[in-house]
């Protein structure tokens, strides 16, 4: 059976429910008390649909303003976005609506839409009326449902309409192929090698599952997908030669229309006059009924119940499509085995990269996929009739007329008793293809998940902190859009012994389970040290503190492990840290802040640099000085002598030892006071430097923000050598010999790049001992695949030309 890999990227206002959806798609869970996505986070499950497994490689986007420079990571050649409004709140439509003009003007061109009102089960509070979003829906070709995740409401339905919405776009493709007379290799040769909906040849499809579940040009580093079905005909017809197309008869994919409307062109075309009206009196199914229902109420043994919503409605699973001439594309599955087996990882195991945690042992492997996948019809009817009378559950198919056509099938399906008093045939998409939970096979492969439920979100607990605690992204510290202060790369240089840097690699997990602590420290401030500073500015004006990815490894136990590197904690729970010496200054070796020894307007006085060892330390800001020309001033102009400077070249200002480095660019950030140096700071000095009061000084905190901005791009010409293919790369391995390389993965488009590329930068200047690269994984593709990286930022170590753990 071939398995068809449909990249789906979910949308929409913060606190939605977006999380939540995916949780109950895959999960069959929903938690009360989930916590807000950080950047984002993914998770898999496979369905059947008709004559082949559709693995939905799910990206949950986090809602809050600030990821969403994020999204285009996610949306980029996904199969199908959907887009989550909550009925409850008029604002998140809104901001649907902003999704979705983005979708069409930087999303795939013919990316499936399919709007969800979620929070169903809360319509006495709605704010949105359902008509609105119909509306809506229609005049953009889009699905549109409403769903409840903590009632599980039109979850799966949800999803199977993208399902069918997606086949039925092939299947029109391979029509329309035919008619054109096209030879379907010569389509094929024209189609990207990669793409984000692709089908798995049989013969490898259980050793893909197994060791290689998330492809390695995992999603938002592929090609853009090739374009899947939405509506306009000019657009499927743009598609040829992006498309898959099956080799295999269309007679093999009808059984599933017969129980499971098809979304068809028109249906990609909505026309609300020839789709079943909302009879909601007809189609309702009371919420305690829904929740009774074995499949909400109970949690299912995913590794023993495969669960699959087509099944009931895809008696004949087991046909197996020919795979085309090019298996590019296809992968010819026999029988798969239950991918969730196949993913899930062993029980206490804790998977040490993303592949292993998704990646199964063979003991585990388990039951065929026939069991897992294969439904009897029998089971069919009983839920059918249940699903199609949610309440706020129903989807709203555009375009009825276009399913209709099949009515004769449809008819003898238990559609049929969804016919509304006023005598119209509602027929929800669920009702094509929803089962109970209890009786449904549960789709193959809830593959990233444990089996202990757990799930592995990537991302999410990589950089999620607690909404209530910090936020978390190191562009917080400087980005800020509440005026915060610019919080520059005082901490990578300034972490205290206890909260050493570990260095700037989440995604630096070990192929032993180790969790290498990022940047978490070096970034990350003490509270009672940055109140001494002007990076006080990390603090939001709510009083949050921005931790940056401190959360990364963070993620408690009791929680679902979010993230892949999560389970690279070993079975110990430890964390490992092991750059920790290689990397951190000792705290006698750190250059103390400047400020403290800078003497204010006050009589304070401020001293030069110095360390335990009488070292003199000069402050960045001397290196940046060198550019003054070309920077804006800032108050640290203050306590620089106008006749006595002593500009440093910014190599000159970087020691060539651990150490020796004082001085993030914080340490320029001067009181804002007129400030006075006394001669025997001077003489202090041992560059003889004078500091004079300045009327500098008094410029404007914004001036400040701008010398770091330009301190932060002096640091970014620093000592990363920036690699230009995978050659390249090997060979600044092989020169490295002993010497530890740290790669940083990264997108010139990628927000959180950005982000952490100073801190990396600074990191490259303070460890000469370490060779810093830096990889645009947009110029080499190969490479990132070759790397196995997965998200972005990625942060790699190598050792003698091997990945260092
Ligand atoms: N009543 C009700 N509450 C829901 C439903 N879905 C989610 N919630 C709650 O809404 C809140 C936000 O849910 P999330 O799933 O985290 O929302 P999100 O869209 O992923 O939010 P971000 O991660 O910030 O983008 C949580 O408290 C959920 O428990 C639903 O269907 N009904």
């Amino acid at each position: 059976m071939a398995i068809r890999e449909l990249k789906v990227c979910l949308l929409g206002d913060t606190g939605v429910g977006k999380s939540s959806i995916v949780c109950r798609f895959v999960q069959d869970h929903f938690d009360h008390n989930i916590s807000p996505t950080i950047g984002a986070s993914f998770m898999t499950k496979t369905v059947p649909c008709g004559n082949e497994l559709h693995k939905f490689l799910i990206w949950d986007t986090a809602g809050q303003e600030r990821f969403h420079s994020l999204a285009p990571m996610y949306y980029r050649g996904s199969a199908a976005a959907v887009i989550v409004y909550d009925i409850t709140k008029q604002d998140s439509f809104h901001t649907l609506k902003k999704w979705v003009k983005e979708l069409k003007e930087h999303g795939p061109e013919n990316i499936v839409m399919a709007i969800a009102g979620n929070k169903c089960d809360l319509s006495d509070i709605r704010e949105v009326p359902l008509k609105d979003a119909k509306e809506y829906a229609e005049s953009i070709g889009a699905i549109v449902v409403e769903t409840s995740a903590k009632n599980a409401i039109n979850i799966e339905e949800l999803f199977q309409g993208i399902n069918l919405a997606i086949k039925e776009m092939f299947k029109k493709d391979k029509k329309k192929n035919k008619d054109k007379g096209m030879d379907m290799n010569s389509v094929q040769a024209g189609a990207p090698e990669e793409s984000d909906m692709k089908l798995s040849k049989g013969g490898k499809a259980n050793e893909r599952d197994s060791h290689d579940v998330l492809p390695k040009n995992e999603n938002f580093l592929v090609p853009e997908f090739l374009d899947t079905a939405q509506s306009k005909e000019k657009a499927i017809g743009s598609m040829v030669s992006n498309t898959l197309h099956m080799s295999t008869e269309e007679a093999e994919f009808p059984q599933q229309v017969s129980g499971t409307p098809m979304f068809s062109e028109s249906t990609i075309h909505p026309k609300y006059e020839g789709s079943p009206k909302s009879s909601p009196k007809n189609t309702q199914l009371k919420q305690e009924n829904i929740s009774k229902t074995p499949g909400y109420s109970k949690q299912t043994n995913y590794s023993n119940t495969p669960k699959s919503l087509a099944k009931t409605t895809h008696p004949k699973q087991e046909s197996t499509l020919s795979p085309v001439a090019n298996g590019t594309y296809y992968r010819e599955v026999d029988m798969p085995k239950s991918l969730e087996d196949t993913i899930q990882s062993k029980k206490g195991d804790m998977p040490k990269s993303l592949e292993d945690t998704i990646q199964s042992k063979k003991g585990d492997m388990p039951k065929s996929s026939d069991d897992s996948v294969r439904s009897k019809e029998s089971e069919i009817p009983r839920y059918l009739q249940d699903t199609i009378q949610s309440k706020e559950g129903k989807i709203y198919k555009p375009l009825k007329d276009s399913i209709q056509s099949k009515e004769s099938e449809t008819s003898k399906t238990p559609q049929d008793s969804t016919q509304s008093k006023e005598g119209k045939i509602y027929k929800p998409l669920k009702d094509s293809v929803q089962s109970k939970d209890s009786e449904m096979s549960k789709t193959p492969q809830d593959s990233t998940q444990s089996k202990e439920g757990k799930i592995y979100k990537p991302l999410k607990d990589s950089v999620q902190s607690k909404e209530s605690e910090m936020s978390k992204f190191p562009q917080d510290s400087i980005q800020s859009k509440e005026g915060k202060t610019y919080k520059p790369l005082k901490d990578s240089v300034q972490s205290k012994e206890s909260e050493m840097s570990k260095f700037p690699q989440d995604s630096t997990q070990s192929k032993e389970g180790k969790i290498y602590k990022p940047l978490k420290d070096s970034i990350q401030s003490k509270e009672s040290e940055t109140s001494k500073t002007p990076q006080d500015s990390t603090q939001s004006k709510e009083g949050k503190i921005y931790k940056p990815l401190k959360d990364s490894v963070q993620s408690k136990e009791s929680e679902r492990s979010k993230f892949p590197q999560d389970s690279t904690q070993s079975k110990e729970g430890k964390i490992y840290k092991p750059l920790k010496d290689s990397i951190q200054s000792k705290e006698s070796e750190r250059s103390k802040f400047p400020q403290d020894s800078i003497q204010s307007k006050e009589g304070k006085i401020y001293k030069p640099l110095k360390d335990s060892e009488g070292k003199i330390y000069k402050p960045l800001k001397d290196s940046v000085q060198s550019k003054e020309n070309k920077l804006s001033k800032s108050s640290q102009d203050s306590f620089q002598s106008k006749e006595d400077k002593t500009h440093k070249p910014l190599k000159a200002s970087v020691p060539s030892k651990e150490g020796d480095i004082s001085k993030s660019p914080e340490d320029t950030i001067q009181p804002k006071e007129e400030i006075t140096m006394p001669p025997e700071d001077a003489i202090q000095s041992q560059e003889g430097v004078s500091v004079k009061s300045s009327e500098e000084a008094l410029q404007p905190l914004e001036s400040k923000l701008s010398r770091f901005k330009a301190e932060i791009e002096t640091l970014e010409e620093g000592l990363v050598r920036v690699i230009k293919d995978k050659e390249e790369f090997e060979e600044v391995l092989k020169d490295a010999g002993e010497k530890l390389v740290a790669v940083d993965f990264s997108a010139a488009w990628c927000g959180p790049c950005r982000m952490m590329k100073p801190h990396f930068h600074s990191l490259s200047l303070k460890h000469d001992d370490v060779i810093f690269v830096e990889v645009d994984t947009e110029d080499c593709e190969q490479l990132v695949q070759d790397c196995e990286v997965f998200h972005l930022p990625t942060f790699q170590f190598y050792k003698k030309e091997e990945k260092w753990v």
